[in-house]
């Protein structure tokens, strides 16, 4: 059994596969360090032969799990480096090593899928979205807050901005513009995420005419999915691309 982890600045997205088969014994999201030992441990006949991992997370933090992973299941974890090309695809930054390792492996992990160019839209803690053409070249890509970053800093930065999880979770069953302060935030967030994937779109439309693959991925997929049909969304894009930069020797 392989164990894949993707290492996030909020969560820990993990999954234990069959080596040789690609299925998929458990999955999850856990909030620390701990509750993966915890939730793993609850994995009846678990044999764990190989992890490999993704993280962009510092290294001290990454070297801690690391650590805890070999002492509590005997396995020595494997870590995506940096790398100029992998899998077909050319790491477009001017710094390659600069590019966040999670975004390397969607995007190389988007090109094997796709066969040709595409988009990767990932929704997590940050909003990334990058670029490939039809040779694998990654062209770059942009970054921007999630939504729920977008929230919180309003909140923050506000001093009459104030309302509750499950006000703010009614509030976005429709989009009519807001009568109320949740409505009028939780709303015009959401908005600016669709507003933005959307444009990628179009940058897409521009750079590549009509041929290429939209992927959609991390927590916050679902948010916009509605307002992009042609995406194909892809939650464990980020392992497709691990099992290329870490393959079994
Ligand atoms: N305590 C939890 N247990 C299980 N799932 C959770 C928990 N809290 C949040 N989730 C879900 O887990 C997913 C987190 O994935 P996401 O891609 O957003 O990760 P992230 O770590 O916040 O972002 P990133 O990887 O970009 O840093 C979301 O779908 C979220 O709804
Ligand atoms: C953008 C995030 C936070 C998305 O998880 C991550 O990919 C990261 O820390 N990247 C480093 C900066 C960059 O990609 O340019
Ligand atoms: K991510």
């Amino acid at each position: 059994m392989i164990l894949e982890l993707d290492c996030g600045n909020t969560f820990i997205k993990w999954r234990v596969i069959e080596a040789g088969h690609d299925r998929v014994i458990g999955s999850g999201v856990v909030g620390s360090d701990d509750e993966l030992v915890a939730r793993l441990k609850a994995i009846p006949r678990l044999q764990l032969r190989h992890c490999r991992l993704v993280s962009v997370r510092t290294d001290e933090e990454t070297e801690r799990l690391m650590a805890s992973l070999q002492v509590h299941f005997g396995v020595v974890p494997v870590m995506v480096r940096p790398a100029e090309r992998l899998g077909g695809v050319t790491n477009g930054y001017e710094q390659h090593q600069r590019l966040g390792l999670d975004r390397w492996m969607a995007i190389v992990g988007g090109y094997r899928l796709a066969r040709g160019a595409c988009l990767v839209l990932d929704l997590g803690t940050a909003v990334t979205s990058d670029l490939v053409n039809s040779d694998g070249a990654h062209v770059g890509g942009f970054i921007c807050p999630g939504i729920s970053m977008m929230r919180n800093q309003l909140r923050t930065h506000t001093r009459r901005i104030r309302y509750d999880d499950l006000a703010a979770e009614r509030a976005l069953q429709a989009i009519e513009p807001g009568r109320s302060t949740v409505e009028a935030v939780e709303r015009g967030c959401l908005l600016m995420l669709q507003g933005f994937v959307k444009t990628q779109i179009d940058m897409a439309h521009h750079a590549f005419g009509e041929s290429f693959t939209v992927f959609l991925t991390g927590g916050d997929a679902v948010l916009v999915q509605d307002v992009l049909p042609e995406a194909k969304v892809v939650p464990d894009l980020v392992f497709v691309g691990l099992a290329i930069a870490c393959p079994l020797s």
